[in-house]
């Protein structure tokens, strides 16, 4: 295995670019302490809230508009790419990287340009089934392509080659023991022990569509015996919850400690981004999935395959009402048998050892060159 000495990480401008990388780079330290990481960012991107405060070195270059096709001839980019290209090529010489890793997001572009240029290892790690515009331009500057998730032939052809390691989760989800924290979890949450509970998260901004269809059948999933804890999104209105329920319904704006939620959890009801998928796949919880119906079926995609393992149910967004959650939801949180089956065949399609997965890649490409 060879030694590295500088790791530059690329990735930015939405969490699930970010969250994957900050994984990463803690397994990277984790295995070597003294390896140097730094990540590049550009100034406006959620990059600059996330990454400084997990203690990692964060370099800005400039912004600039990705191109929204990836058939386009690459000297003819715009200028203000090969500008930020060239501010990355400065961070690349400065720490003299030995490996360019990027998880997506336009932020990754000028990273693998000036890799490119200057023939070092590229490792592309694609956490969405159907891979972004940003990598998808890199994946022509190398042959390392890393994929969340295994290849679904008709959905994702740029990623038919690519070696499927998982996704990097953060230690406290990859390592939860959900029966071990369980209890401290419930109580957290002031949440009883003898009765199921329902975890309702629309991702990293909530999802209305699902706030609404819960609370429209509160009174029925109370009434049912079935508990909720309901992450609403911190910019979305408060859910209409009847007062006087006969169990808990608890919501909250947002919830740092995930593992918390998933740990009081006995079936979840979601939205299919990508990391959540490997999460809830990862921890073995069962789970309902409302994919967003935008963004070319992309949340759709994700979630297809830890479905069609056993491992939940999908419903369309244009399904999910009060009167399906009847129907469909609380039948299944009252069903310990369907909800076992639901969580080993979740586990065993999920994978918690991504950042591990990922490491061994690169080192490979690293080796390789
Ligand atoms: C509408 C949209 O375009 N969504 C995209 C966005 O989803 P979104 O930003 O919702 O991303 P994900 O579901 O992938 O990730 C959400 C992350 O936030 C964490 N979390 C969430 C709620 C909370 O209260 N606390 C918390 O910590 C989750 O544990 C998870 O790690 O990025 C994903 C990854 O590129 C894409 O697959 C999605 O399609």
């Amino acid at each position: 295995m060879s030694v590295l000495r500088s790791v530059l990480l690329a990735g930015g401008g939405t969490g699930g670019h970010i969250y994957p990388l900050l994984a990463f780079a803690d397994c990277l330290r984790r295995h070597d302490p003294d390896v140097r990481i730094t990540c590049v960012g550009t100034p406006k991107g959620l990059e600059n809230e996330l990454i400084p405060p997990a203690g990692y070195d964060l370099r800005q270059i400039p912004a600039y508009q990705l191109p929204r096709s990836v058939n386009m001839n690459l000297l003819r980019t715009p200028d203000r790419m090969w500008r930020s290209a060239r501010a990355a090529g400065k961070v690349v010489d400065e720490v003299q990287a030995d490996v360019v890793v990027g998880f997506g997001g336009y932020v990754s572009v000028p990273a693998y340009l000036a890799a490119w240029r200057r023939e070092l290892p590229i490792v592309v790690h694609e956490v969405n089934v159907p891979p972004g515009v940003a990598n998808r331009m890199g994946m022509k500057f190398t042959k390392f392509v890393a994929a969340g998730f295994p290849h679904q032939p008709a959905q994702a052809e740029a990623l038919r080659n690519a070696r499927v390691v998982g996704v990097p989760l953060r230690t406290s989800i990859s390592h939860l023991d959900r029966d071990g924290l369980r209890e401290q979890a419930l109580e957290h949450f002031g949440l009883r022990p003898d009765l199921p509970v329902l975890f309702v998260s629309g991702g990293s901004q909530g999802a209305r569509s699902l706030n609404l269809a819960v609370s429209g059948a509160a009174k029925e999933i109370a009434a049912a015996g079935i508990q909720v804890l309901h992450v609403i999104g911190a910019r979305n209105e408060p859910v209409p919850v009847p007062a006087d329920l006969p169990v808990p319904y608890v919501t909250l704006p947002y919830l740092s400690e995930m593992e918390l939620g998933y740990a009081a959890a006995d079936l979840m009801l979601c939205r299919g981004g990508a990391m959540t998928c490997a999460e809830v796949a990862a921890i073995g919880l069962p789970a309902v999935y409302v994919p967003y119906p935008h963004s070319n079926q992309e949340q759709k995609r994700n979630a297809l395959p830890v479905v069609e393992a056993g491992g939940g149910l999908l419903v369309d967004d244009s399904e999910l009402s009060p009167d399906w959650i009847e129907r469909m939801v609380i039948p299944l949180a009252r069903d310990p048998q369907r909800l076992a089956a639901m969580s080993a065949a979740a586990a065993a399609y999920g994978r918690r050892d991504g950042d591990e997965a990922l490491l061994d890649y690169v080192y490979e490409a690293v080796a390789a060159q």
